[in-house]
């Protein structure tokens, strides 16, 4: 019994977590919502009024007793009319449910679609929808808050600072051209070509920030590395709090590089233990070496761990891109020589709460939480490089004409990244990585 048809699909989907619980938020999105929710209640609530339904099936049988939500566009998330059922969290309800919503004409929303919708309709912009997506990922502390910035439109807010500053400039340059031989004041084009190079300036510091918006976004990478028997292993254990890594007396215990998520000063940090450090004749001792080096010269961050017992001896990890931190272990046994050298024992756990704490400044000095919004994702910096490349070119061409086609170049780069131009090639790779129901 379909009770609408249209060209906008109306699509449903589970919006809390799905499997047994006490509730199942189930999201309804779609011209034909309202028609649904009669169905289902035989009276649509009243808008935004949490209201106890009993919901039935086409055959008048009872599918469950839900709190109901009425949200008419476009006033709701997607900006679309809209509801929300909360479920008596079974599979059974949801099933019996889900089956009348599709008997009623409506469809299993695909990932990221609800957001998607509130894009299309305008109810957010690209940046602000992605935030969403950051929000529901985030594992720690900074990361929520570097999400929420972002939602509440503080990224978005320095990219149409930069489109209005170009709409105008383009506006200043048609301007040019269309009244060539007016005696426009000189310094209108000498005031042309400032706001050019201050824009580009103030694009590329803004892509000049360490990756720290991304680094945060995706969580940083610590690798423990140093030679064989220093106490890797059990300092991992000891950051980690668990055992993570096979501690023992021999040198070259650990082969394979073992990863533990931490959270580092509310910076979600990958730690890696790695094999000791030396050459070896074993083949599979000498391929854990290789593997050690090479994840710690990719590192964000390399603890250098030596035996503070035993002369330090080259890590050999030349060419490390991350920050080295130097680890004198065992200082039980001796006292840690050398000022940049955090001394511990990672048997007794003396030094531990120093290293601990060197470890936090370092991930949040990495990602600087605080400051102006950074980009976040490669596709905001790729967009970036374009405009700083355009906006280059535009202060250094001669012709008003080619002055011109630089600057809109300029701005669709920056459009891309708020979405107000060109996105519809990219829409489902961001709203792909969404969660259903989201
Ligand atoms: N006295 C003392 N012994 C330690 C300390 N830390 C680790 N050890 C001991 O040193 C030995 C080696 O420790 P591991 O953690 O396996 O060292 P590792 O660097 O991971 O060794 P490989 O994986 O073989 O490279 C073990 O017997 C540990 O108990 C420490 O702070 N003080
Ligand atoms: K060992
Ligand atoms: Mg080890």
């Amino acid at each position: 019994m379909i009770v609408f048809t249209n060209e906008t699909d109306t699509i449903f989907a589970v919006a809390s977590g799905a499997g047994r619980a006490a509730l199942t938020v189930l999201r309804i999105s779609g011209p034909g919502s309202g028609a649904v929710l009669e169905a289902l209640c035989r009276r649509r609530p009243e808008p935004r009024v949490a209201t106890l339904r009993v919901l039935r099936g086409t055959d008048d049988a009872v599918l469950d007793r839900a709190l109901v939500l009425w949200f008419p566009g476009p006033g709701s998330y997607t900006g679309e009319d809209s509801a929300e059922l909360h479920l008596h969290g079974g599979r059974a309800v949801l099933a019996a449910v889900a089956d009348a919503l599709v008997t009623l004409g409506a469809r299993p929303a695909e990932p990221g679609e609800f957001t998607r919708r509130a894009f299309l309709n305008g109810r957010m912009d690209l940046l602000e929808a992605e935030a969403v997506a950051d929000l529901v990922e985030a594992e720690t502390a900074a990361q929520r808050t570097q999400a929420l910035r972002q939602l509440e439109g503080s990224l978005g807010g320095v990219y149409r600072g930069w489109t209005s500053r170009l709409t105008r400039l383009l506006a200043q340059q048609e301007a040019l051209i269309d009244f060539p031989d007016e005696d426009l004041p000189p310094q209108v084009e000498a005031g042309i070509r400032a706001e050019i190079a201050a824009l580009a300036g103030e694009v590329g510091a803004h892509l000049d920030d360490g990756r720290r918006g991304e680094r945060l976004r995706d969580g940083l990478v610590f690798v423990i590395a140093g030679p064989p028997n220093v106490g890797k292993s059990t300092l991992i254990n000891r950051l980690a709090e668990r055992d993570v890594a096979i501690v023992s007396p021999a040198p070259g215990t650990t082969r394979d590089v073992l990863e533990t998520r931490v959270d580092l000063g509310g910076v979600p940090v990958t730690l890696l233990d790695t094999a000791g450090l030396r050459d070896s004749a074993d083949a599979i001792e000498a391929e854990g070496v290789r593997r050690a080096r090479a994840r710690a010269q990719a590192a964000d961050v390399v603890v250098v761990v030596q035996d503070a017992s035993c002369p330090p001896t080259a890590p050999g990890i030349d060419g490390a891109q991350g920050v080295v931190i130097r680890v004198a272990n065992k200082i039980d046994l001796a006292r840690p020589v050398g000022e940049d050298v955090v001394g511990i024992s990672a048997l007794t756990g003396e030094g531990l709460d120093q290293l601990r704490q060197v470890l936090c400044d370092t991930a949040r000095q990495l990602t600087q939480a605080e400051g102006p919004p950074p980009l976040t994702r490669a596709r905001h910096r790729k967009a970036l490089h374009e405009a700083r490349s355009r906006l280059q070119s535009a202060g250094e061409a001669e012709l008003p004409e080619l002055r011109g086609e630089d600057l809109r170049l300029a701005l669709r780069s920056i459009g891309r990244i708020t979405g107000t131009v060109g996105v519809e090639d990219i829409l489902d790779s961001v709203f792909g990585q969404f969660c259903i129901g989201k």
